[in-house]
């Protein structure tokens, strides 16, 4: 008995089996047949293609490699300690770094490499790159390309160069695949280095002298985009912009306009508008150059300070509507107003503001290459018509008083706060007072303590509902 029952026990389970099995094949069939209704025949064809060329890949021997030597470039003559860091040798190593996987990796170089200013200046970056022998691979335009190291003595970041060592970089890759790797990889890496480059160097902000020539000192102003406090909407839009603008050279080539983009930041004075130019750099980590109309007496001083204005950066002219008076010029030549008074004698200032942005279209459309201005200004009703005009300034920014927002963004900067029990009534207050935010940072970093803070903030607003100042009045101009 017991064995007839074992019997049926695996009879049932050999059913089971059958039927698991049975079950399992409808269900491909099924697929097969869903498959066919949803996806189209050209996908399947690619499949297919697929299949078919990795089938006769492996089948087949080994396919022709070609390799690019990329040699380090040393001065013997001069024993320079390294170049200039725009060879192909130093691009390709630049770009490497980003490359390589330092958890994956057991065995890396570890090194300082200079960093050349456009103004001769260097500064020095830390970069990663591989032992002698090693290598790694990366993939461009759907073609593997994979990069080795070779050290032959004497080179390295602390060899002695002068007396023979070479270092280089062998780059191979599929016969077939010679044209994209000249073409396109080597350009694509030699620009990608560049821009990585860009990223790492410190930023500038470069003033006029008085010798008609461009100062840099560094730049690190900390404002970001994030710790400006404006209307969100308005931050997005300006961010959008420029991120458009970066992405339109073909665009901005085929209409036949210089590649840049002009803002004009206006608002009452201390509501952020030279944060947002530092931002906007920051950003982009374009450079910023300051220009001081001030001192700049002739369009030839003019062009010579904007024409070493390399690309990426940004121009910035603050307070314009004080560097074109157009009040004082009724009754004057258009082309020479503004008599200059230097060392006792009288010299005519030739400069006029829709000369300027004349001479900056002319100047910048022949070079092909971004550039941004940006014109700031309390008294946007004192701004020349001609600044004004569609296809001058491409976006008009208004940076106004503290409203909740720009509050909360602030509070949020100066004492990681969200919430608070006294925001209900600082809300109320915004509502009616005009306050900069220049101002509320002011009373917000009165104290680290931040019940003290909001409390000597609420007191202020208070304050200026009872007794409203000339802010009010500023404001009403500025707009
Ligand atoms: N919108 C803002 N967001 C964050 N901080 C601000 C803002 N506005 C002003 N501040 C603070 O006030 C300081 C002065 O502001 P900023 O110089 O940017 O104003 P401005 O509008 O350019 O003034 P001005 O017209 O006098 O040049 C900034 O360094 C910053 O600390």
């Amino acid at each position: 008995m017991a064995s007839s029952a074992e019997g049926a026990k695996v009879l049932n389970a050999y059913k089971e089996a059958l039927a698991t099995a049975a079950s399992v094949s409808a269900y491909a069939m099924l697929a097969r047949g869903m498959a066919r209704e949803l996806v189209p025949e050209e996908l399947r064809a690619a499949v297919r293609w697929g299949a078919s060329f990795l089938r006769s890949r492996l089948g087949t021997r080994e396919k022709e490699r070609h390799t690019i030597i990329i040699r380090r470039t040393v001065d013997k003559n001069h024993c320079a300690p390294f170049d200039d860091g725009s060879s192909l040798f130093e691009a390709a190593r630049t770009y490497l770094a980003t490359k390589i996987n330092p958890r994956a990796v057991p065995r890396l170089r570890i090194s300082r490499s200079p960093l050349f200013e456009p103004d001769g200046t260097c500064s020095w970056r830390t970069l990663l790159s591989m032992e002698d022998g090693g290598s790694t691979t990366d993939v461009f335009d759907g073609v593997e390309f994979c990069w080795m190291y070779m050290d032959a003595g004497g080179g390295g970041d602390n060899g002695n160069r002068g007396q023979g060592g070479s270092e280089s970089l062998e780059l191979s890759f599929d016969a077939e695949h010679a044209d994209t790797a000249l073409e396109k990889y080597v350009p694509f890496i030699m620009s990608a280095a560049e821009e990585l480059r860009r990223q790492d160097r410190a930023l500038k902000i470069f003033l006029n002298d008085g010798a008609g020539a461009w100062q840099g000192i560094n730049h690190h102003h900390p404002a970001t985009f994030d710790a400006l406090a404006m209307d969100s909407a308005l931050k997005q839009s300006v961010l959008d912009d420029l991120d458009r603008f970066l992405q339109r050279k073909e665009y901005y080539q085929r209409i036949g306009k210089a590649w840049k983009r002009g803002y004009l930041l206006y608002g009452p004075p201390g509501t952020g508008k030279s944060s947002l130019v530092a931002a906007m750099a920051n950003y982009l980590r374009f450079n910023l150059y300051d220009l001081d109309l001030s001192g700049v007496f002739s369009n030839s001083y003019l062009q010579r300070l904007l024409i070493d204005m390399p690309n990426k950066s940004i121009l910035v002219i603050e307070d314009i509507d004080c560097c074109f008076d157009t009040m004082s010029r009724e009754g004057r030549n258009e082309d020479t107003y503004d008599d200059y008074h230097t060392g006792g004698y009288q010299q005519e200032r030739k400069i006029t503001l829709s000369g300027l942005l004349n001479f900056i279209d002319g100047l910048w459309s022949t070079t092909g290459e971004e550039r941004i201005i940006v014109f700031t200004t309390n008294y946007k009703d004192r701004l020349d018509p001609a600044l004004l005009r569609p296809g001058r300034m491409d976006m008009h920014v208004y940076m106004g008083y503290c409203g909740w927002e720009a509050f909360k963004t602030l509070a949020r900067n100066y004492h990681l706060v969200d919430d608070h029990p006294l925001f209900p009534e600082i809300q109320e207050l915004l509502a009616v007072v005009e306050v900069t935010p220049a101002e509320v940072s002011e009373m917000l970093l009165r104290s680290e303590d931040v019940d003290a803070a909001l409390g000597v903030l609420m007191e202020f607003l208070q304050g200026r509902r009872h007794a409203p100042d000339e802010a009010k009045h500023n404001h009403d101009e500025a707009r």
